[in-house]
């Protein structure tokens, strides 16, 4: 089975790049939606892309954004992959001419089936945990409601945490895991230790 990517989101400081990148991410994603504490401007999320070397996947994350500003961050900062996290369709995401991972927020009720039945063009599916406010919550949703059988590849976030991750891979067997809250020792602000214990944990579990 190949190994669980591991995609490390929400950075906004260059040291934290370096520990992302050192630790073994192969993603890192920059938040593009203003009212996250997470938030970067252009000018930061540029300084930050430049430090990520390459086979490192640079990850823009949006929610309902205009296109103009999704163009306007794609003309200053190199994304390979968009991340939508709010309400936009299949057009609003495909907009852009690059790849894209749609989110879903997991409550009871939600039909997953048909959530990515409707987003077709999607190359993966990030599943989060419902809150308020779009995302980036810390809050674990129960995995049961994830059925078996989704058409695309799925990336698993959600309140994960150096402690939780492994029991998160052998329980879901995600393509992928993504984390912000998990690795943080205040909103924004990275912590290299649990950065490198985040990876160690999937590392274990993956076996
Ligand atoms: O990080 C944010 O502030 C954020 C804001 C709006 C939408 C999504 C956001 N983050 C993403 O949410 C999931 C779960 O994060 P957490 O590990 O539970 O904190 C993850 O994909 C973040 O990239």
């Amino acid at each position: 089975m190949a190994r669980t990517r591991i995609k490390i989101c929400g950075l906004t400081r260059a040291e934290d790049v370096r520990s992302a990148v050192e630790a073994g991410a192969d993603a890192i994603g920059l938040v593009f939606y203003p009212p996250s504490p997470r938030f970067v401007s252009f000018e930061t999320a540029a300084e930050l892309a430049a430090l990520v070397p390459p086979f490192v996947t640079t990850v823009g994350l949006f929610v309902n954004p205009d296109p103009a500003f999704v163009t306007a961050a794609l003309s200053r900062v190199p994304l390979q992959l968009l991340q939508f996290h709010g309400d936009e369709d299949d057009s609003d995401c495909a907009h852009h001419g690059r790849p894209w991972v749609k989110a879903a927020r997991v409550r009871p009720g939600v039909d997953l089936v048909e959530f990515s039945a409707c987003h077709p063009g999607a190359s993966g599916l990030l599943l989060d945990a419902f809150v308020e406010g779009y995302g980036g919550g810390g809050k674990v949703f129960d995995w049961t409601l994830i059925p078996a059988g989704l058409d695309k590849p799925l990336i698993l976030s959600g309140g994960l945490d150096p402690d939780n991750v492994g029991e998160a891979i052998r329980r879901v067997r995600p393509w992928a895991v993504d984390v912000s809250s998990g690795v943080e020792s205040g909103k924004g602000i990275k912590d290299a230790a649990r950065i490198a214990a985040f990876i160690a944990g999937v590392r274990h579990a993956d076996g």
